[in-house]
């Protein structure tokens, strides 16, 4: 049984009133669920549901999302690793779904390490127009980075600014955000009871005056009708109902959007604002007695007013002569050239989403899809490339079977053996999945994933 904190009890207890509290309480009881999403640019849930070796129920309010048992550990298997699916929390998979970006838009996740929403916003763009991720802490924006190149995403740049930077750089800028804010994480404590210890009604007011903070640089940003959509996962309706009830206090051009319900999603609850403002109850609340999931809450609102905006301008291309050797490359590896607006960080070619607008000076972890180095006279390619692009887009293969053993050993950074008429760049796939890369030379194919994502000890 979990030791909720006695003044964490006592609050929920006057808030819900004891009956439902002790159906609330109850759920620490019993395990919580685990959840998957399928990453839909790279295949169809019901695809997955054909070649997974594991057991898979949907979930209800999210349709690419299954419930999983978890001593099948999908984070285990090589599907993980080609990025065919982000384990996730299921509660924390309706938020997304309730911003619902359209392909084209331009989109700012504020809050986003480590990345479930950014990928699952990302997929539902179709990997189009331009998401900014952008998250302050650098080793949580690097933990983002990753899971962004695993995702294969190309219309994402990773940037590790605080909102206020952002803010300056893209006023009245965007169609869309998201604040998924640091929160007292009530909501994640059966996940995460490493959250009960630091949490007290102290640290719910800290985390209010900060998501404050964060929502005003938010509304800076979005352009006039531009939709935000505000979550948490805790239950304190001082981080909730009410933080969205002063935030509508202090702007009057917002107003505030229904949030589709179904499957046990609940609506907010008006009565633990100050106002009592009837249309709280468009909010959402997800609550572990009503449904398989942790604690999560969400609003969504529009921007009616104007917003003053910065004049940007697109990022330029760099000349044609400088990606001579990346042209070579691609000549012996892809089946197609890429075209768009490649982009130069030191050494490091990316391409970069279009519409992007000059990132400037802005702390950049991720300018779209990264090409690869380019090293004295030659061009080394990213595993991110790997991982963006469909199996058929590369020259060569080296096709692996999830239920052979040489997958293990390419992931544990070992040589294969390989057809002797291929040389050159090679892509390891896995079901037909691109993995990452290896040079073929003399029937072998020289390992290169990365070396910090290496499987290491037994096999
Ligand atoms: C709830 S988590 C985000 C989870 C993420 N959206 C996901 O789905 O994987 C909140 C994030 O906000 C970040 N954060 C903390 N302070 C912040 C601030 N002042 N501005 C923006 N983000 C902040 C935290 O480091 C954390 O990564």
């Amino acid at each position: 049984m979990f030791e909720l904190p006695e003044a964490f009890r006592n609050k929920m207890i006057a808030l819900m009133g004891s009956e439902e509290a002790g159906a609330f309480f109850e759920t620490y009881n019993q395990d919580r669920a685990f959840g998957l999403r399928v990453n839909s640019l790279k295949l169809s849930p019901a695809k997955l549901l054909e070649c997974a070796p594991f057991h898979l129920e949907p979930i209800p309010f999210c349709q690419e999302g299954f419930y999983y048992q978890n001593s099948d550990a999908p984070g285990q298997h090589p599907y993980h690793q080609a990025g065919l699916y982000y384990i996730q929390e299921p509660s924390a998979m309706f938020v997304a779904k309730a911003l619902d970006p359209k392909p084209g838009e331009c989109v700012l996740d504020l809050c986003a390490a480590p990345g479930g929403k950014s990928t699952q916003l990302a997929a539902t763009m179709g990997n189009t127009g331009l998401l900014i991720s952008n998250e302050p802490y650098p080793k949580r924006a690097r933990a983002l980075s990753e899971n962004v190149e695993r995702m294969g995403l190309k219309n994402t740049v990773v940037t590790n600014e605080m909102p206020e930077r952002l803010a300056h750089y893209f006023p009245g800028y965007f169609d869309k955000i998201l604040v998924d804010a640091p929160c007292s994480g009530e909501g994640m404590f059966r996940k995460d009871p490493e959250a009960m210890h630091y949490w007290s009604p102290e640290h719910v007011a800290e985390c209010a005056a900060l998501q404050a903070q964060i929502l005003e640089q938010a509304y800076v940003m979005l352009r006039s009708e531009g939709i935000l959509v505000y979550s948490t996962c805790t239950f304190s309706p001082e981080e909730d109902e009410r933080m969205i009830d002063s935030f509508l206090e202090k702007h009057p051009d917002l107003e505030l959007l229904p949030i589709e319900k179904k499957a046990g999603v609940s609506n907010g609850r008006p009565q633990w604002s100050e106002s009592e403002n009837p249309d709280l109850s468009k909010t959402a609340r997800l609550w572990p007695h009503r449904l398989l999931g942790e604690g999560h809450f969400a609003a969504k609102i529009v921007k009616h007013g104007s917003a003053s905006v910065r004049k940007q301008t697109a990022a330029p291309s760099v000349k044609e002569n400088l990606l001579k050797d990346y042209r070579m490359f691609e000549q012996q590896a892809l089946q197609r050239p890429l075209n768009g607006i490649f982009h130069f960080i030191g050494n490091q070619l990316f391409l970069l989403p279009d519409d992007c607008p000059d990132l400037g000076r802005l702390k950049i972890v991720r300018a779209g899809l990264h090409l690869g180095e380019q090293k004295k006279n030659r061009f080394e390619p990213n595993h991110s490339l790997a991982l963006a692009l469909p199996a058929d887009a590369f020259q060569y293969q080296c096709p692996l079977v999830s239920s052979g053993e040489d997958w293990n050993r390419y992931l544990h950074g070992e040589t294969l053996p390989l057809d002797n008429a291929l040389k050159g760049w090679t892509v390891v796939t896995i079901d037909g999945f691109p993995l990452g890369w290896g040079k073929a030379s003399g029937g072998i194919l020289k390992n290169s994933y990365p070396k910090g994502l290496r499987r290491r000890g037994i096999k």
